[in-house]
Parts: C-alpha cells; structure tokens; sequence
C-alpha cells in the first residue's frame, strides 16, 4: 500500500467510525433520519463494494450496516463487487455471510453479473459458494429423485421378492385412483408418507401392483423404495399407521403436489408415472392380449407367447414417456420473448409456447412447428436449456431458447386465447409480481419460469 492509498483507507475508516457513532446516537433521534443514516451506510458500502476498498467494506460490516441491504433496483453490495471482478471484496463479503443467491429486479445474481461481465475469478468463487447445481445446469422441480433405480436388479425376482418383505425397505402408496399418502414436510411442504413391510402385509398379501424405485445408494444392502397401489377401500389402514396423512387429490391439479419437498418432488414423478403405465396399459397394445407385469413394475409382457411383442425389437412393452417441447421464443433483436396463454390458465397468466413432439422430429423441427402453428412466428437457431419430468401422466418437458426470425403474430385460437411479445422490463416486473396489469408468470416450480429467468438474466444488462 502506497503512503497515500495507506492516508486515504485511515481517513474513510474514520468517517467510518464516526458514522457508525452517530447511527447509534441517532437510534433515539427520530426514524426518518435513522432511516437516512442507514441509506447512507448502505450507499457507502456499495460504492466501497464497486472500487474495492477491501478495509472501508470490513469496517462498515462490522458496524450498523446490514450485509445484504438492497439498492432500489435490488443491487447487493456483492453484486456491486461482482459487477466490476472486485475478487478480495467478494471474499470478505461472502465471509461475512452475505447471501449469494439473492436475485435483484432483473432477475440476476451475483454470479450472473460476474459472469456476464466476464470476471472469470470472481465467477468461479461465486459459483463454489452458490447453493445452485454444481454443474451449472438449471435443475427444475420433479428432476431431483435421490434414488439409485438399480435397473440391473429389477430382473433378479428372488431379489425383489426378498426386498418387499425386508424392514428397511420403504413403501410410498397410491390410493386405488392413483391419489398419492402425503404428510406435512418441512415449513409449508409436503412429504410422501413412507411406510414398511408390517404396516402393509395386509396389503402385499393380495398381491397388489408394486414399482421397484430404487435404492437409497449405489450398495444392495442400501433401502430399497417402492410403490405400491392400494385396493379399493385400504386407504383407512394407512391413515391409522399416519394419523396426520391423507390422501391428495391431483384433479383439477392440487397445489399440494406442487409444494413437496424437492427429494420427494422427484420421486413422486418416478412413481406416479410408472403407476400411471400399468394402470393404463392392461393389454398388449400389440395383440389385445392380457399382460403380466415383470421387472419391478418396469415391464408388461403380453400372455401370448406367440405375441409379435416379444420377438426383436419392440417398445409397447415398457412404461412411455412423451417428449414434450417447451420454448421461450426470443425476439431477432433479443429484447422480447413471447408468451401465450390457454384459456384453462388462471386469469392474467402467461406462460411459454409447448407442444409434443410427434414421431420422426428432432428437437429443433418440434420446436419450429409448434412455435408456427400456435404463433405464426418463425424460428431459426433453438438453443437446449433444461428438461422436467411431468408426471401428468409421462411427459418429458424439453426447455429450450428459440431464437426468433420473424415478429408478426397469428394466434391459433384453437389452443391459445393470446400470444404476444413481452419486453425484459414488463418481465422483470412480472417476476417481481408488479405488473401494471397483475399479469404474472408459472411458479418456480415451472420450467416455463425457469426458462424466462434464465433468459432475463443473460440479457438484463443489455
Ligand atoms: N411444465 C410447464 O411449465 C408446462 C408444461 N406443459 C405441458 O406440456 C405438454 C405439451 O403442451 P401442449 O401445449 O398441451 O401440447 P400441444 O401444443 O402439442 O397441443 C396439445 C394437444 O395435443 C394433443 N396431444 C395430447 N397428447 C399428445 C401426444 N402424446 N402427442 C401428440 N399430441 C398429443 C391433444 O389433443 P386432444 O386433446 O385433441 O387429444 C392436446 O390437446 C403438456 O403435457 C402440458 O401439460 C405446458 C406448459 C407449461
Ligand atoms: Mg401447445
Ligand atoms: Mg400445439
Ligand atoms: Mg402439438
Ligand atoms: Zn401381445
């Protein structure tokens, strides 16, 4: 340190401190000049933050000033650090504790802005101490099932009959209609309510249809999970093991299976979906035939053993899954993203254009097709950003960014009531719920939000 930076850092740490008396002599004067006091100290850590002034941020944490106060636009003073690569500051302030994944009015953290201004250092510290995926990939609610499935056990049946019968094999259980047995989690979420071998031998005892899940860790020995559906008129024997469950209804869609607890959230998709297949898949599609179920519930073989399905190749005998495109179409100039809205959306909803995929398309055509036919808008490159199970009953949600070429819109009435360009500003405020209108945007627990997010983010500082 230079004579002169030493004299300067010596100066701002006295104002610092004199600051600091006053704040607290000012905790008697009247809450507007407190009010003022600490819009000072916060300014001032900010400006600190931006030119990395390492001892005046120190100086300030330690006093009245609270580490994640906010500017009028959300601005952190790690997010000021981040903006110009300030790496010492952003180390001191993550010390302190200031929370990485606070997000400001565009949507950002401070990692993003790191990022975005290409401080690679600051970047990468920001990103070891973000709560976010380790591999820098979005991760969407439904994607999060802990389970090892151990796909090679499910042909062993001596294994999976001993398994069922083991104390420290866990079931989940679905009612006859297929409603899942939940019980309070943690804070407002939901939990699926486990249950053991005793407490359903009643129920195994008449051979009801099981889905191997898998394992708690890659080890055998590790709890196996199943699923298991109820007959009609079990649901009160389970209640009596878990006063507190119930059974939540899915139709129209609850909010309960909306709110559960992310590990549960996955493994609820594995479950219901599988469920779902049996349950809807009785014959063979091949000859009409009636089907065992084999492999831990992941195979439906046709009683004929004739049956063309099980010869060579053949897909009607496993569960399906329908790929699903889901796209945040993007302006040409990349300053408006288009969003529809279905009639059977709630009021004032507006969410990204989807569709499925049909056979012999690839990614970017369904993508292209769906965009035309529900919009009229015209895509060119589509850029692969997330993907979400949705277990309604089997669809695979594939995010994508697609890049528009044209702007001229043509709604499909048939499928959407509206269809327009949103700018990021109108975005940013319905991320925030202060649109002028009350329009608003799919919960986080939506792709569809991720998707706009995500895309605000990359954009914000444009
Ligand atoms: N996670 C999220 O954020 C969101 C998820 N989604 C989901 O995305 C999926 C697709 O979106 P959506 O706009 O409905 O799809 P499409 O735009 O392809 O149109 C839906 C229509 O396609 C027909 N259809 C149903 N199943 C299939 C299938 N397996 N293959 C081809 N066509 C089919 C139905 O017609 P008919 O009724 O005549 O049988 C349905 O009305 C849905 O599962 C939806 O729930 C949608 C928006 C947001
Ligand atoms: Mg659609
Ligand atoms: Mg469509
Ligand atoms: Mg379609
Ligand atoms: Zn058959």
């Amino acid at each position: 340190m230079t004579p002169q930076t030493h004299f300067l850092a010596r100066l701002f740490a006295h104002r610092t401190k004199l600051l600091q008396s006053v704040l607290r002599m000012s905790s008697t004067a009247s809450p507007e000049k407190s009010d003022n006091l600490t819009q000072q100290f916060s300014d001032r850590l900010f400006d600190c933050a931006a030119t990395g002034k390492v001892d005046e941020v120190k100086s300030l944490l330690g006093g009245a000033v609270s580490k994640d106060s906010k500017n009028e636009r959300g601005w952190t003073a790690l997010m000021f650090a981040a903006r110009n690569g300030q790496l010492p500051v952003i180390e001191v302030l993550v010390e302190k504790g200031c929370d990485v994944n606070i997000m400001n009015a565009s949507g950002q953290t401070a990692l993003d802005i790191a990022s975005f201004w290409n401080h690679t250092d600051s970047a990468a510290f920001l990103q070891k101490h973000s709560t976010h995926s380790p591999f820098d990939q979005a991760i969407n609610y439904y994607s999060q099932n802990p389970l090892y499935r151990a796909s090679e056990l499910r042909k062993n049946a001596e294994w999976l009959e001993a398994a069922v019968q083991k104390e420290n094999t866990k079931f989940v259980v679905f009612a006859s209609d297929l409603r899942p047995f939940f019980i309070k989690g943690e804070g407002n979420r939901f939990r699926l309510a486990v249950m053991n071998h005793t407490q359903l031998s009643s129920c195994l005892a008449k051979k009801p249809d099981v889905v191997f899940l898998g394992l708690e860790a890659w080890d055998p020995h590790s709890s196996a999970w199943f699923a298991l559906k109820l007959h009609d008129g079990e649901e009160d024997l389970c209640k009596e093991h878990n006063p507190n469950g119930y059974f939540a209804e899915l139709f129209p869609r609850s909010r309960d299976v909306m709110m559960l607890e992310d590990t549960h959230a996955g493994i609820f998709a594995e479950a219901h979906s599988v469920l779902q297949w049996l349950d809807r898949y009785r014959f063979c599609p091949t000859c009409g035939t009636s089907t065992q179920i084999a492999e831990g519930g992941y195979k439906r073989v046709c009683d004929d053993k004739e049956c063309r399905s099980l010869k060579g190749v053949h897909n009607t005998c496993y569960p399906r899954v329908d790929p699903s495109l889901i796209m945040l179409v993007v302006s040409p100039d990349n300053k408006r993203c288009l969003l529809g809205r279905q009639t059977r959306f709630p009021p004032k909803m507006y969410s990204c254009l989807a569709g499925f995929m049909e056979p012999g398309e690839c990614i970017e055509d369904t993508c292209r097709r769906e965009v035309q036919e529900e919009s009229g808008v015209k895509v060119g490159r589509v850029e692969y950003h997330s993907s979400q199970p949705w277990p309604f009953p089997a669809t695979l949600m594939l995010g994508c960014i697609a890049h528009a070429r044209t702007e001229e819109i043509q709604i499909d009435p048939e499928e959407l009531e509206d269809v327009r360009w949103f700018s990021r500003a109108e975005i940013a405020q319905m991320l925030a719920a202060r649109h002028p209108d009350g329009l608003f945007l799919p919960p986080p627990t939506a792709i569809a939000r991720q998707l706009v997010m995500s895309w605000v983010t990359r954009t914000a500082n444009l």
